[in-house]
């Protein structure tokens, strides 16, 4: 029996409108960020892909885009599991800073390398920092090892797959659909192990707000094929708008 995942990328944050570099800010959706997560839900409803279990990271732009979208689609009343580990990534010193200047300051090349390398992590932010997340009550149970000051994808990838391990691939081997609701780069690196894209390759990568992304998998919780958006052409205009971030 197929299992059905279901990934979904947050709608459209304040922040993202603003082109403010974002990681673990936890930032809320704008006006169309919340008409985004409710198209998602009529998506899921048209094409008849209902979610059963529901899984987000702990920032606030998931859940209200899970709730929305899942209200939308008559199922608030699934059952709801939250872990840091679907965070965005922890995007260093560089959060809450705009991304245009960004990369006027440091160049193409360094800015590209801190966005989208596989293995660069930005620059840590200082505990002191008005936008580190230090001393937030919904890390408390995070070891100081774990708590990230920065990250790169491969970071991502070494404190995500655990999760999905864990607590993912259980509830679809339970033959539920399971509905991820996450990041542009938390979600690139779930793309990144079932599709088996390469460390360089997953540069050009990239994950439109707001738009469900369907795939089968197969008795090794792995798809024959590539995921399948259910709506493709918003999708690679969505995907190739997060391109061209920063370029203003
Ligand atoms: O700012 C961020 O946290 C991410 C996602 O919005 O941005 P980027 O696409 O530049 O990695």
């Amino acid at each position: 029996m197929p299992h059905t995942l279901v990934l979904l990328r947050h709608g459209q944050s304040d922040w993202n409108q603003r082109n403010l570099f974002t990681g673990w800010v936890d930032v809320r959706l704008s006006d169309l960020g919340r008409a985004e997560a409710k198209r998602a839900g009529e998506l899921l409803v048209e094409q008849g892909v209902l979610p059963e279990v529901l899984h987000t990271s702990v920032l606030t732009r998931a859940i209200q885009t899970a709730d929305i979208a899942l209200e939308e689609a008559d199922r608030l009343w699934i059952d709801v599991r939250r872990s840091w580990r679907l965070n965005e990534r922890h995007y260093g010193a560089l959060q809450g800073l705009d991304k245009a200047e960004t990369l006027e300051k440091y160049g193409q090349e360094q800015f590209m390398l801190w966005r989208r390398s596989f293995d660069t992590p930005p620059p840590p932010i200082a505990d002191d920092s008005e936008w580190s997340q230090v001393g937030d009550p919904r890390y408390a149970n995070l070891s100081d090892a774990e708590m990230p000051r920065t990250e790169c994808l491969k970071d991502v990838i070494a404190r995500m797959l655990p999760y999905w391990e864990s607590d993912i691939m259980p509830d679809l081997r339970d033959g539920k659909t399971v509905l991820v609701t996450a990041h542009g780069n938390s979600l690139r690196a779930l793309v990144k192990h079932l599709d088996g894209i390469s460390d360089d390759d997953i540069a050009e990568l990239n994950i439109p707000t707001g738009i469900p992304l369907v795939y089968e998998l197969g008795e090794d919780f792995m798809p024959a094929k590539p995921g399948e958006y259910l709506d493709p052409e918003a999708a690679a205009a969505g995907a190739a708008a997060v391109a061209a971030q920063g370029r203003k």
